[in-house]
C-alpha cells in the first residue's frame, strides 16, 4: 500500500532519476521531517541533523554496525576497525587514531609521493601534442592506492626490492571490494551465502582476490619480519610491535587501504569536476596560493597548508555536494523514537544520507545546490559547521579517523597540480553520474585533456564565457606572449577595443596586469573578451593593491593565449 515501496519495487524511480541517491534526496526534500521509511527494506532514511545527532551520539550503543553490514564485508574486511563493534573496535580505534594523529609528518610523506609519482605522471601526459588525455579518477586513485599502502604497510614504490608489482594488489584489492559491493545488491543474502558455499560465480572471484590480497599481504608481513621493522614509521610496522598475530594485522591494514584510497581519490574527482566548471574557484585558489608563496618557492609547506582557507572551504563545500561516502547504515540493538518522532524497530535498518543532506534547502539554504565555498568562510577564515549537519566523515564516537590526514592529502595534492597544469573537461555537459559501488565512483570516469600552464596557458579562458582570474606568478618577471588582443568590456557593458585604448602607461593600482606598454587597463572588476588580431608581448602581474587586499580580479578572456610563460 505504500507508494514509495511500491516504486522501489517496480524500479520505476529510474525512469526520471540516475540513481538511487538522486531518488531518495528527491523524498527527502519532500518529507516534512527530512526523513523517510521504505518498509520493504526495513530501512528507515533520514537527511535530519537532529536525528543523525541522536544516532551517532546520544544513543550511539543503540545503533551500531550490526551483523548484517558485517556479513558482506566480512571475508575482505576480516574484524578490521570498520567491520567490529565493541571492545575490538575501541582498541584498533586507540591504537590507530595515535597512528593517524601526526599529520604533519604525513605531510612529508604526501610531498614525495606527490612529486615522485604523480607529477612525472601527469608532465609526461602533458608533453603530448595539444595536451594529454588523462582519466584523472582513474589517476587519482591510483595515487592515493600507492599513498596509502606507503603509509600503511611501508611500500616504497620506488624501490626494487617491492615483493611484487603494485598492480598486483590495487587489482585484487579493486576486484574484491567491488565483488562485496555487489553482495548488498543482490535481492537476498541467501542467495550470495548459497553462492559461497557452493564457490560459484561472483563468490568463487571474490574468494580468490581475497586469497591473493592476503598472500601478497603476507609476503610484506614476512620481508618486514626479514629486514627489521622496530625503527619504521608505517602503520604495519607500529601494529607489528604489539601484535604477531597475522590476521590481526592483516585486518588492521586492509581497512586503512580501503578507507584512505577510494574516499579520497573520490573526493578529489568530484573537487576536480567541480572546479573546472567553476573557473572562478579555481582561480581564487591559484590567487590564495600565489599570495602564500615566496617568489622561489616549489612547494608548499605544511604551516602554509594549514593558512589556505579557501581550499579548505573549497573541498569542504565540493564534499558537501559530492560525499565520498554518500550514505551510511547502522542496525538498531532496541526499539528507539527519533527526535523527529519516527519509530525505529529493534533489528531494523537506519540509514544516514549525506549526499541527500547536501542538497536540503532546510540545512543549506536556497543557494543549497551551487557550489559556493564562501558559505563556509566568515571575514575570509573557514567556519567549521556541525558535523551532524554534515556527517561526510561521520560524527560523534565512530568518527572518521583518517579525517585531517585526508583533507591534507587532498590539499597538497590540488597545490602541486594546479600551479603547474591545465586541465579541461572533455565532456563538460551534465552532472556527474556514479556507478553502484562501496565509494562514489564517476560512472565512465573524469577524461580531462591535461597541458603544462609553462607552455601553453590560460587555456581556461578558451570559452569566452568562461571567468577567470589572472594571478601573480610567483618568478619575479614573467615574460609573456599572448596572442591576440583584448577587448575590455567596462563594467556598464560598454565594449572597449583593447588596441584602440592604448593610451599610456597602465597605473598599477588600478590594473588587472601590467599589459603592453602603452595599452589600458580600467580598475576592478573589469571584464576582458578577446579579438584575435595581433599579439603583443609584456610583463604580467598582479596590482600590488590587489594582493594587499586579497581581491580577485574577474576578467572573461575569449582567446587562446599560447607560448605564455610563468603562469
Ligand atoms: C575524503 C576522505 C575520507 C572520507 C570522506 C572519510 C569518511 C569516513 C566515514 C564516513 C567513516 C565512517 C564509516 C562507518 O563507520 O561506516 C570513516 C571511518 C574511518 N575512516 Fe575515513 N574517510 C576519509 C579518509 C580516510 C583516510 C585517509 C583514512 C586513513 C588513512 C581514514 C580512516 C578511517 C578509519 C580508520 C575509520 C573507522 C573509524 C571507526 O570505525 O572508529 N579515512 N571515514
Amino acid at each position: 500500500t505504500c507508494d514509495i515501496c511500491h516504486c522501489y519495487l517496480k524500479s520505476q524511480w529510474s525512469t526520471n532519476y540516475n540513481n538511487l541517491c538522486d531518488w531518495y534526496t528527491h523524498l527527502l526534500q519532500k518529507s516534512p521531517s527530512q526523513t523517510i521509511r521504505i518498509h520493504v527494506l526495513r530501512n528507515t532514511i533520514t537527511a535530519n541533523p537532529t536525528n543523525i545527532e541522536h544516532i551517532l551520539k546520544t544513543k550511539f550503543h543503540n545503533y551500531p554496525k550490526g551483523k548484517q553490514f558485517s556479513m558482506i564485508l566480512s571475508d575482505l574486511l576480516g574484524n578490521g576497525i570498520f567491520n567490529v563493534d565493541g571492545d575490538s573496535w575501541l582498541f584498533q580505534r586507540k591504537m590507530a587514531s595515535l597512528e593517524l594523529g601526526n599529520v604533519s609528518n604525513a605531510f612529508a610523506d604526501v610531498c614525495y609521493h606527490v612529486q615522485s609519482r604523480l607529477l612525472p605522471l601527469l608532465s609526461s601526459a602533458a608533453r603530448e601534442t595539444d595536451g594529454g588525455l588523462v582519466d584523472l579518477q582513474y589517476v587519482f586513485r591510483q595515487f592515493s592506492f600507492e599513498y596509502i599502502c606507503r603509509f600503511s604497510l611501508g611500500l616504497d614504490l620506488n624501490s626494487p626490492e617491492l615483493p611484487f608489482h603494485i598492480s598486483q594488489f590495487s587489482d585484487s584489492f579493486d576486484l574484491a571490494t567491488t565483488l562485496s559491493a555487489t553482495r548488498a545488491l543482490s535481492a537476498s543474502p541467501l542467495i550470495w551465502k548459497a553462492n559461497r558455499i557452493l564457490n560459484m560465480g561472483s563468490e568463487r572471484k571474490l574468494k580468490e582476490a581475497v586469497q591473493n590480497v592476503n598472500f601478497l599481504i603476507e609476503q610484506v608481513i614476512h620481508q618486514k619480519k626479514k629486514v627489521g621493522f622496530t625503527k619504521n614509521q608505517d602503520l604495519l610496522s607500529r601494529f607489528m610491535v604489539v601484535s604477531d598475530d597475522h590476521t590481526f594485522l592483516r585486518d588492521v591494514i586492509i581497512i586503512f587501504v580501503l578507507a584512505g584510497r577510494d574516499t579520497v581519490a573520490s573526493a578529489l574527482t568530484s573537487f576536480f569536476w567541480l572546479i573546472l566548471n567553476h573557473r572562478e574557484v579555481e582561480s581564487k585558489i591559484r590567487l590564495e596560493l600565489d599570495q602564500l608563496m615566496n617568489e622561489n618557492q616549489e612547494f608548499a609547506t605544511f604551516e602554509q597548508v594549514k593558512k589556505l582557507d579557501y581550499l579548505h572551504a573549497a573541498i569542504y563545500e565540493s564534499m558537501r555536494l559530492y560525499p565520498p561516502i554518500q550514505f551510511d547504515s547502522k542496525f538498531a540493538v532496541e526499539d528507539d523514537k527519533l527526535p523527529d518522532g519516527t519509530l525505529v524497530k529493534k533489528g531494523t535498518r537506519v540509514t544516514f544520507h549525506p549526499y541527500a543532506m547536501g542538497r536540503m534547502e532546510t540545512i543549506w539554504g536556497k543557494d543549497c545546490k551551487e557550489f559556493k565555498p564562501e558559505r563556509w568562510l566568515k571575514g575570509g577564515i573557514f567556519n567549521q559547521e556541525s558535523p551532524f549537519k554534515y556527517p561526510v566523515f561521520q560524527a560523534g564516537l565512530r568518527a572518521c579517523l583518517g579525517k585531517e590526514m585526508a583533507l591534507m592529502e587532498m590539499k597538497t595534492v590540488v597545490l602541486c597540480l594546479l600551479p603547474r597544469f591545465s586541465f579541461r573537461l572533455v565532456n563538460s555537459d551534465g552532472e556527474l553520474q556514479f556507478e553502484p559501488a562501496l565509494t562514489a565512483t564517476v560512472k565512465n570516469g573524469l577524461p580531462v585533456i591535461v597541458s603544462e600552464r609553462s607552455v601553453a596557458s590560460l587555456e581556461a579562458c578558451s570559452r569566452s564565457s568562461q571567468r577567470l582570474v589572472l594571478t601573480r606568478h610567483r618568478s619575479p618577471s614573467i615574460q609573456w606572449r599572448a596572442l591576440g588582443s583584448i577587448e575590455i568590456v567596462s563594467s556598464k557593458k560598454r565594449k572597449v577595443n583593447f588596441l584602440q585604448s592604448i593610451s599610456g602607461i597602465v597605473k598599477p593600482s588600478r590594473c588587472l596586469m601590467n599589459v603592453p606598454r602603452g595599452s589600458r587597463c580600467y580598475g576592478k572588476g573589469y571584464e576582458m573578451m578577446s579579438n584575435p588580431l595581433s599579439s603583443f608581448h609584456g610583463m604580467a602581474g598582479i596590482s600590488s593593491h590587489h594582493k594587499k587586499k586579497k581581491k580577485c580580479l574577474p576578467v572573461h578572456v575569449g582567446c587562446f593565449y599560447t607560448n605564455v610563460r610563468g603562469f
